[in-house]
Order: C-alpha cells, then sequence, then structure tokens
C-alpha cells in the first residue's frame, strides 16, 4: 500500500483553522473576563468611599463607567459565542466532505454501522467547538490574575480562592474516575440499542408478516432496561459530585464572606474588601465547578478527534488520487486470493483468469464457493491478500475511483438504488443528458416500464427504490450499470428476478456492450445467459475446480445440473 498516498490535508487545514479561531476567541475571552473586574472593584469603591463620603456624585459617575462596562463585556461576550458557532460550521463544511467520503469507504471493509458513528462524530466535534466547554481551558487559565487580585486584597482570601480551586478540581477528578466506565458503558450499549431499532425498521415487513414484534419488543426493552442501568449507575455519582461542589462553592463564598469579616474586625482590611471578595472567589471558581462535566467533554472530543484522524488517514490511504483512464478493456486475474481482515481462512484461493474485450466469461459455482467476493475483488471493493486483478493494466482496487467507475458498470447480488430520481439512479448522480440515461434505460430493457412509472423517468425512489417490484429495480439497476458504455462490466446473479421477458433484455444489454468492446464478467446460476459466455469459472470452496470451455466445465457440473439446464432451456424457449 503506498504510503505516499496518506493525506492529512484536510484534517490538518481544518486543525489549523480551528487553532486560529480559537485563539481569537481567548483573545476575546481574556477581555471578557477582565471586565468582570469591573463589578467587584465597583463594590470596594462603593463600600469604602461612596458611602463613607456620601457623595452622590461619585456614587453617579461610578454607577455610570460600571453599566458602560458591562454593556461593552456583554457585547464581547456575545462576539465570542458567536466566533464559535462560525468556527464550528467552518469545521463541519471543511470536514463534511472528506468524512462522508471516508465513512462511505470505510464502511465497505468495517460495516456500515462505523459509518454512522462518523458522522455522529462530525456531529459531535461540532457541538463540543460551538458549545461552552471548549472555553474552559480559556477562563481556567485567567485563575492566575485572579488570584493575584484577592490576594492584594487580603493575602488570606487568596489563600482560601486556591484552596477552593483545588478542592473543586478534586471534585472534578473524581467524578471522572467513578463515572467513566459507566459512561462509557452506557454509550456503547445505546448504540447497540440503535443499531437494534434501525435493523427493526429495515426488516419491518418480516417483523410484521411473521408475527415476531412481541419477541423483539422484548428484546429491545431488555437492552434498553441495560443501558439505563448503565446511564443510572454513573449518572447517579456524577449528580451527586456536581450537586457537591455547587454546594462547596456556595460554602466557599461563605467562607471568604466570614474570613473578611473577621480581618474587618481585627481592622487588617476595609469593609468592601468583603463582597469583592466573596464575587472574585465566585467568578475564579466558576470554570472549576463547570470542569466537573466539561472534562468528561474534552476527553471526548480527544476521542472522536482521534476517530476523525484515523477515519480520514485510512479513508484516503487506499486508493490512488490520480486519475487514470482506462483504455482497453482488458481484464487480468493474476493468482488472486483473498482472507477477509481479521480472518485466517481464504474466502478465495489462487484463482486466475482473463477477459478481452468484448469477451465475457461466466463464473459457476454452489452458494458460498466466493462467487459474490469474486465480483467484489473485480471491481475493486476490496484488496486482494496475494495476487491481483488488473483493468488495462492498472490494480483495480487501487484505481483512482471516478476515472475507474467511468470505464466500470457493476450490477450487486441485491441491487439498492439511492433516494433521488430514476433518471439520477441511472446517470449515477451525474450530470448527464437524459439521451445517455434513455439509451442506458433501453439497453437494458427498461424504457418502456419507467415511461409506465408515475412521472417516468422523474419519479423519485424512496428507501432504495423498495417501491419497485425486485425485477424492476434489477433492470434500473442494469441501466445504471450499462450507462456511459462501461469497458468493463461485471454483473452478480442479474437474472435472478426477471422473467423470461426481463432475461430476453438482459441478454440483449450484455451483447450490446460486448459489441461496443466491454470484457464482461457475469455471476449466474441459469444457463440462458451463461449460454452466451465465451469460457466458465467453476468455483468450488473459493478454489477454480474447471476453468475454459462452456462444455468443458459443464461436463464436470454432474447430470443433476446438466438436465437442470436443459430442463431452463426448454422453458424459456
Ligand atoms: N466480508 C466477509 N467476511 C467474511 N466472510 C465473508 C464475507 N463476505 C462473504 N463471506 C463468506 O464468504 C463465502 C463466500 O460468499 P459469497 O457471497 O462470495 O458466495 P457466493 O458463491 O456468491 O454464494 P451465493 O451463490 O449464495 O451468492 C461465504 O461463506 C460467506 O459467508
Amino acid at each position: 500500500m503506498a504510503d505516499a498516498a496518506v493525506d492529512h490535508t484536510p484534517w490538518r487545514a481544518a486543525l489549523a483553522d480551528l487553532a486560529k479561531g480559537v485563539a481569537a476567541a481567548a483573545f476575546i475571552g481574556f477581555f471578557v473576563n477582565l471586565l468582570y473586574l469591573s463589578l467587584p472593584l465597583y463594590q470596594a469603591q462603593i463600600f469604602d468611599r461612596v458611602i463613607s463620603s456620601g457623595n452622590f456624585d461619585t456614587l453617579a459617575a461610578l454607577t455610570l463607567i460600571v453599566g458602560l462596562i458591562f454593556v461593552f463585556q456583554a457585547a464581547l461576550d456575545f462576539l465570542r459565542s458567536r466566533l464559535l458557532l462560525v468556527i464550528a460550521a467552518r469545521l463541519s463544511m471543511a470536514l463534511g466532505g472528506p468524512v462522508f467520503e471516508a465513512a462511505v469507504e470505510t464502511a465497505l471493509r468495517s460495516g456500515a454501522a462505523s459509518a454512522a458513528t462518523a458522522m455522529r462524530d462530525l456531529n459531535g466535534f461540532r457541538s463540543f467547538v460551538a458549545g461552552g466547554a471548549i472555553t474552559l481551558p480559556m477562563d481556567m487559565a485567567f485563575t492566575p490574575i485572579l488570584l493575584v487580585v484577592l490576594t492584594l486584597l487580603h493575602p488570606y482570601y487568596g489563600v482560601a480562592g486556591l484552596c477552593g480551586a483545588a478542592l473543586l478540581t478534586m471534585i472534578a477528578v473524581t467524578t471522572e474516575v467513578l463515572a467513566r466506565r459507566p459512561a462509557a458503558d452506557a454509550i456503547r450499549k445505546n448504540v447497540l440499542l440503535q443499531a437494534d431499532t434501525a435493523n427493526a425498521i429495515r426488516n419491518s415487513e418480516v417483523i410484521a408478516a411473521m408475527g415476531m414484534l412481541p419477541e423483539l419488543s422484548r428484546r429491545w426493552r431488555r437492552g434498553q432496561a441495560m443501558s439505563l442501568d448503565s446511564i443510572e449507575a454513573g449518572g447517579t455519582t456524577a449528580k451527586f459530585l456536581a450537586s457537591f461542589a455547587r454546594a462547596s462553592r456556595v460554602g466557599l463564598q461563605i467562607a471568604v464572606i466570614c474570613l473578611g469579616a473577621a480581618l474587618v474586625i481585627r481592622q487588617e482590611a476595609s469593609p468592601g474588601t468583603i463582597l469583592a471578595a466573596a464575587v472574585i472567589t465566585s467568578r475564579m471558581l466558576a470554570p472549576f465547578e463547570h470542569l466537573i462535566d466539561g472534562w468528561r467533554q474534552w476527553v471526548n472530543a480527544f476521542a472522536i478527534a482521534r476517530r476523525l484522524r484515523d477515519l480520514l488517514h485510512d479513508g484516503a490511504r487506499i486508493r490512488s488520487a490520480a486519475r487514470v483512464p482506462v483504455g482497453q478493456a482488458m481484464i487480468v486475474v493474476d493468482r488472486l486470493s483473498y482472507v477477509p481482515p481479521g480472518q485466517e481462512a481464504p474466502l478465495l484461493r489462487n484463482v486466475s483468469f482473463s477477459i478481452a474485450p468484448g469477451e465475457m466469461v461466466g463464473v459457476i459455482g454452489p452458494s458460498g464457493a466466493g462467487k459474490s467476493t469474486l465480483a467484489r475483488l473485480v471491481v475493486g471493493l476490496w484488496a486482494p491478500t496475494t495476487g491481483g486483478i488488473f483493468l488495462d493494466g492498472q490494480s483495480t482496487f487501487q484505481h483512482e475511483r471516478a476515472s475507474f467507475g467511468e470505464a466500470v458498470g457493476y450490477l450487486p447480488q441485491e441491487p439498492l438504488l439511492l433516494d433521488g430520481t430514476v433518471r439520477e439512479n441511472i446517470a449515477r448522480f451525474r450530470d448527464a443528458p437524459i439521451d445517455d440515461v434513455v439509451a442506458a434505460a433501453r439497453q437494458a430493457g427498461v424504457h418502456d416500464m419507467i415511461g409506465r412509472l408515475p412521472k417516468g423517468y422523474e419519479t423519485p425512489l424512496v428507501d432504495g427504490g423498495a417501491r419497485l417490484s425486485g425485477g424492476q429495480r434489477q433492470r434500473i439497476a442494469l441501466a445504471r450499470a450499462v450507462f456511459g458504455m462501461p469497458k468493463l462490466l461485471v454483473l452478480d446473479e442479474p437474472n435472478s428476478s426477471l422473467d423470461a421477458d426481463g432475461e430476453a433484455a438482459l441478454i440483449e444489454a450484455v451483447e450490446t456492450a460486448r459489441a461496443s468492446g466491454a470484457a464482461v464478467l457475469i455471476v449466474a446460476q441459469r444457463m440462458s445467459i451463461l449460454n452466451k459466455a465465451d469460457r466458465l469459472l467453476l468455483l468450488r470452496d473459493g478454489a477454480p475446480a474447471q476453468y475454459g470451455d462452456k462444455a468443458e466445465v459443464l461436463s464436470a457440473l454432474g447430470p443433476r445440473r446438466r438436465k437442470a439446464a436443459i430442463a431452463e432451456k426448454a422453458y424459456l424457449s
């Protein structure tokens, strides 16, 4: 795997942009915090100057100044929040596309759940940046200044503030230690529960038809109870310690007032310092109180950032980024073996064959022999473990996807369509002229069927075309596969849902593709289409049992399969 292709650009660029934005927010935050000091200073002046002198002009002037300061401070505070919202949106915009692409790519190897996690992570990271927690370190960085002011009022106030900060930090650390495991457990169980829900919704027809809902509902409620248990276990501890922290902050304020009163009685401090010290202590301890919740958010944000970085790294690493147009429709499969990641037994062993332009090779074999696995490897969804698959001399796995996709048509065994119109689906969501779309539909023999849909080519499809019949879906997916006259056509059981008419249309579509010089690989059970193949490959347990001339391979199939082929031919004719 070419490490030279490693691309950190989107992640690094987004982090650099984030760092700049956060630095600007920190700069504004410094003044927001600084201006808060005007309140205790105002209080001290009122007590020590205005009340003793009884001067109303001084009172009015001080009040006006402090009022203006607070208006300015509120404006700065709003500016900081707004800036964080903008940075979060920019981060989302910058990473959205790359994360989406990497998530879809990763789903090929790690399944749909990991892709869904990636999109949730991106959202979580955006909320973290937009929310208050990201400013926590900035607010805490102001603590030394507040401590100095407290100490200047009287060293004992400084000592009290320092003790308060230490106590609240200890509470935050204890909360993190005690609640971390149950919180992680609750998140894990909740993800499973969500997957269970999505699965049930996807299979709602089967569930309703066979009355499986009560049992599934019981299973879901068991999962929900377990998830709630974990939430409660972690939540109770965290809530108790958060209440304790809140009470401690109020208690510390009372302690500072009490300390101030004692200092005034002993004439070591002026009365004005009492309220000023209480307000500054409260302000200084606020971020430490939020540390209990903020800590968790920072830990989560770090975990999310690591996952997103790895996802973008892995997603970008696996394919080449350079466009290489496919010239000749020559596909070569060379001593191909495939072992799925994390497994030991190979699904395919030592498979070799080639297809020249205009040729067709059929793949047959019993269920589970590895036919679909071979089709997926040929279109470069997975990386071969050993050996290779080359289209026009380039590895089908490493090939840059857009230029590869322009030359390839693929019809998977379970052809799902995407949400969008029939036209968009056939055109693979490219901005293609309608003539090309109609040409592909005609080639797949589906033009008339589309004409009978409510809005013809503009009919919107939802849930992967769930409201179409299996045969309709398969034929629209065939039109999508032959769209743009691909040079390599890989069809995995393209006739599994087709009637005789559909089968005839399929044969015609494949013949047209071959006549235009396409190489065709077809996985099929029925002989009608296989009769058109130049050569057959018989797979058994992932290994080639027979490869070559059609008649030779069929003779190796045994009498039962031959009899079935003859009966099928009679039915179709
Ligand atoms: N991602 C995967 N990880 C592990 N095993 C897999 C994976 N995909 C398929 N398999 C296994 O590989 C074997 C071959 O599957 P494949 O779908 O290629 O068979 P097939 O010949 O197409 O069967 P059928 O005719 O029933 O479609 C099966 O045993 C299947 O369970």
